[in-house]
């Protein structure tokens, strides 16, 4: 039987089989970065894209984000910079009100040296909207997002989260969810999946936690365009590092 591949390294006769790139997530305190610099080179092999979680990165400063990103892009030229300042309500830490989001966001979009930003699908519209404009017009592609911390929408409204993320005039639509069992992942799994059949758009799904761990490994089978790792500690439940990861992800591809 011979095998054709398609750029992705998916069979060419499913559209759907993708081969998921490997995003690490990054954050420190400034007195940490020469180390995590150090272990980004280590593992460089193993990282498609890096993503900086600002709202993980101490103080609120626009300027210390700025100085950082500047320094990844000098330092790792060759690796795509995704910006996220993941808000407290998403997941993540951030206490910024959606005007300061909008703000911070805007500012990075204007000088922060990346490639694409992380857009909370449920910040206000206009001020969503608005920054999706402003990063296309740089230039800058723009990942929207959506995080269910605490438990698996059905399979009806996950499709639903994705029909609305692409309609947005977005690059990447991201959903993570929190499964509380196997048939939770295979939902997720099956919102990816039946998704990518009808759509060119990078779509993305992460089960999170223990029982997820499938999605983050398997996902490109379904049409899972990233899967996001760790080089230190994980940043989000059920994250595996780099290494581990790529290595798992080859008996997939
Ligand atoms: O949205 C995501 C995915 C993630 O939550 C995960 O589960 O790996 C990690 C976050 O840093 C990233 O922004």
């Amino acid at each position: 039987m011979v095998y054709i591949y398609n750029e992705n390294g998916g069979n060419v006769m499913d559209k759907v089989n993708v081969k998921s790139k490997i995003v690490v997530t990054l954050s420190a305190d400034k007195d940490q970065w020469e180390d995590l610099y150090k272990k980004v080179e280590d593992n460089e092999l193993y990282i498609d894209i890096i993503e900086y979680r600002a709202d993980l990165c101490g103080g609120d400063q626009t300027a210390d984000y700025l100085e950082d990103l500047k320094t990844l892009k000098e330092k790792f030229s060759n690796l795509p910079i995704i910006f996220t300042y993941r808000t407290c309500g998403q997941g993540g830490k951030g206490k910024l009100e959606p005007n300061e989001y909008y703000a911070l966001n805007r500012s990075i979009i204007e000088e922060g040296h990346i490639d694409i930003i992380d857009i909370e699908l449920f910040l206000y519209e206009d001020l969503r909207n608005e920054l999706i404009d402003l990063a296309h017009d740089k230039g800058i592609q723009v990942l929207v997002s959506h995080h269910e911390m605490d438990h698996t929408p059905s399979l009806k409204e996950m499709k639903a989260f994705y029909q609305h993320m692409q309609q947005l005039n977005v690059d990447y639509s991201k959903l993570a969810v929190m499964p509380e069992d196997g048939r939770d992942v295979l939902k997720l799994l099956t919102a990816v999946y039946e998704t990518k059949q009808d759509s060119d758009h990078h779509i993305v799904g992460i089960a999170m936690g223990e029982q997820g761990k499938l999605s983050r490994l398997a996902g490109g089978v379904f049409g899972s365009a990233l899967t996001y790792g760790h080089i230190g500690q994980e940043a989000a439940p059920g994250q595996l590092h780099v290494q581990q990861l790529k290595a798992l992800m080859e008996i997939y591809q």
